[in-house]
């Protein structure tokens, strides 16, 4: 039986991950008008844009928290961000919406993505996506690990030094996996759930720049920042 022991260092990473996953969070006012009285499908939309621009923001000052990441070539800095935007957002999403919503909730706020104009073939993966996240009952480290690994992925379009981004990732995979270990003794599979989210991830990057596409058709107005991000012109 493997002898798992998470070290000082190692614990020490995974304490500047959590602080930094929990210091960013989205105003709470944005997530609450989401379920608030009726809304049209514009509006829902709107709201939902208006969501989005934060969870960009606020990605943004957890990545610039990552150790090292800064350190980067700053090509690779934006060629990382943007590569990873999309699922760093869904894979947050799932976790604060089917943790810090109370039940109920979460029944209105899929009635208003489903309204918000999203199409129903991009709402089954992502619900799916949705559900398993929140079957795994993550703890916060391993939500903040998960998406530190998913934003420093050497394999990003246009990442110039995917060496130098395998050895920020590695140390952050080497502790999840101790983590994982610790955290469910019973189910030594766990760690490579969580992964086969990551893969779970990359379909949704599909499926949501379909979805772009469809929305600029219905001439749908995004903000400058998600322009700017899901290089939308
Ligand atoms: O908005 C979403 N929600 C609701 C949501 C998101 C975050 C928080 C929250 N609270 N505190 N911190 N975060 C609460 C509710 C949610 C929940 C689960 C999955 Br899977 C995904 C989503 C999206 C992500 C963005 N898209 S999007 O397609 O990119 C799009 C952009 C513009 C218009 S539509 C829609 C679905």
């Amino acid at each position: 039986k493997e002898k798992v022991e998470i070290t000082k260092a190692q614990r020490a990473l995974m304490k500047v991950i959590v602080d930094a996953y929990n210091r960013h969070k989205i105003p709470q006012d944005v997530a609450k008008k989401l379920l608030q009285d009726q809304y049209s499908a514009e509006e829902n939309f709107l709201l939902l844009t208006e969501m989005a621009t934060s969870q960009v923001q606020v990605l943004v000052e957890f990545t610039k928290n990552i150790p090292g990441f800064l350190s980067l070539n700053h090509e690779d800095q934006i060629a990382l961000l943007k590569g990873s935007a999309v699922e760093a957002m869904f894979l947050r999403s799932a976790q604060v919406f089917s943790q810090k919503m109370p039940n109920g909730h979460t029944e209105v706020l899929e009635e208003r993505i489903r309204k918000s104009g999203i199409s129903e073939e991009f709402m089954t993966p992502m619900f799916n996506f949705y559900k398993s996240i929140g079957e795994l009952h993550m703890i916060e480290e391993e939500q903040a690990l998960l998406t530190a690994i998913t934003i420093l992925t050497p394999d990003r379009p246009f990442v110039k030094d995917q060496q130098a981004v395998e050895r920020l990732q590695e140390p952050m995979l080497e502790v999840l996996r101790k983590l994982c270990v610790l955290q469910h003794p019973q189910e030594p599979q766990y760690f490579a759930r969580l992964l086969g989210r990551l893969t779970e991830l990359r379909t949704l990057n599909h499926y949501h720049a379909e979805m772009l596409t469809s929305w600029r058709m219905n001439d749908h107005k995004f903000t400058p920042l998600l322009c700017e991000i899901w290089d939308v012109q």
